[in-house]
């Protein structure tokens, strides 16, 4: 084992778990504001969900990406990973007044 190449894996490996407490933190955020939002469209009949809303995100976000010297296509991919749950809460909300985690099931 190369101690020089094991202590640079351990250093690199502790600004990974940084970077990732900082996306849960984050996702933790957007979640909370969304749930609002999930709260103000059932109280007001607006439907879960906003196609064009969603288009003019994905466009935002890919261009950043490019910019950013991420893969689009991966950007692209993550949100909507993210906002097929964002509309299953705002969906819960709608019928049952909450979200149901897997937690709190
Ligand atoms: O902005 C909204 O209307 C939301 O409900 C939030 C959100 C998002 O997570 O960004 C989720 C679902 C919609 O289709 C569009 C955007």
């Amino acid at each position: 084992m190369d101690d020089a190449a094991l202590a640079q894996l351990a250093a690199l490996r502790r600004s990974i778990d940084n970077i990732d407490a900082a996306l849960i933190h984050l996702l933790a955020e957007r979640f909370t504001r969304t749930q609002a939002v999930g709260r103000l469209k059932a109280a007001s009949g607006m439907p879960p969900s906003d196609p064009e809303r969603e288009r003019q995100q994905i466009a935002r976000l890919r261009a950043l990406a490019i910019d950013a010297q991420l893969d689009p296509a991966f950007a692209e991919k993550w949100f909507n990973f993210v906002v097929a749950e964002v509309i299953h809460h705002h969906e819960q909300i709608a019928t049952t007044g909450t979200v149901q985690t897997a937690d709190s099931a």
